[in-house]
């Protein structure tokens, strides 16, 4: 047990998928696995792990934003042994070619601050995928015939953004889309040595202000389950 994940000692899966939402990560668990166990209720942060055609997996919930996931990610890792981390998340479109319900697999993810700015102090580090999941997951993607696009994505600290003009220069520089924590993640990968990835849903438009409902977040976002999934163990 450490202080806020309440499984014991090889309840986690070395591949774990990460969805901010604590009831996404049941929906995924009853909808895609077998023999599940529920391994965290702390905090009503929810975990659970199962198998996956043969494959041992944890689906645990990161909570919004780069701070909790930053907590839960890094017990994963250092307490828990996870080696793959998959983030399956909603996210919100940047460019105009983007629909709602498009995959995007976030190649680096630019921020403002992480709360690892505090190691890297003047240092612009850059948060990027590993790149054999992101050619996996790609290649996934290709293979089901779901529309997909690869490549920056923007991890803000805030979901109500009192900075239009950042969005603006991000749509300049084509960045795909906004969420709140894969670049942390991504920064986690890189000082543990382990293998991170995020694959995201469309949810909103930045630009077109079409936005799906909660109950959609939560638990229709199949797609984007099954190329992670299918890249963890490719
Ligand atoms: O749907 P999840 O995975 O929570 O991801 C997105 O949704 C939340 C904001 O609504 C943030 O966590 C953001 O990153
Ligand atoms: O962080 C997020 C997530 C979904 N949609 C957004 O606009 N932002």
């Amino acid at each position: 047990m450490t202080i806020h994940i309440g499984a014991d000692p090889g309840d986690v899966a070395e591949t774990v998928l990460m969805p901010g939402d604590p009831l996404r990560a049941e929906w995924v668990a009853q909808t895609f696995l077998t023999e599940v166990r529920c391994i965290n209720r702390v905090r009503g942060m929810l975990g659970f792990t199962g198998l996956w055609q043969g494959h041992r997996v944890t689906v645990h919930g990161s909570g919004m934003g780069m701070a909790s996931l930053s907590i839960y990610a890094n017990e994963l890792i250092r307490d828990y042994g996870a080696k793959t981390l998959i983030r399956i998340g909603s996210c919100g479109a940047m460019q105009p070619d983007v629909q709602l319900r498009d995959v995007i697999l976030a190649m680096t993810a630019t921020t403002l601050s992480t709360p690892s700015s505090g190691i890297f102090r003047e240092l612009n580090f850059a948060p990027c995928a590993n790149y054999p999941l992101l050619r996996a997951a790609a290649d996934a993607a290709m293979a089901r015939g779901t529309r997909c696009h690869v490549g920056g994505i923007y991890s803000s600290d805030v979901f109500y953004d009192e900075r239009p003009d950042l969005n603006e220069i991000m749509t300049r520089h084509g960045i795909l889309g906004v969420e709140m924590e894969a670049a942390e993640l991504y920064n986690l990968g890189a000082r543990h040595g382990v293998r991170t990835l995020a694959v995201l849903t469309v949810s909103d438009h930045l630009l077109t202000h079409e936005a799906l409902p909660a109950a959609d977040r939560q638990s229709s976002f199949a797609d984007m389950v099954e190329i992670a999934l299918t890249a963890a163990f490719s």
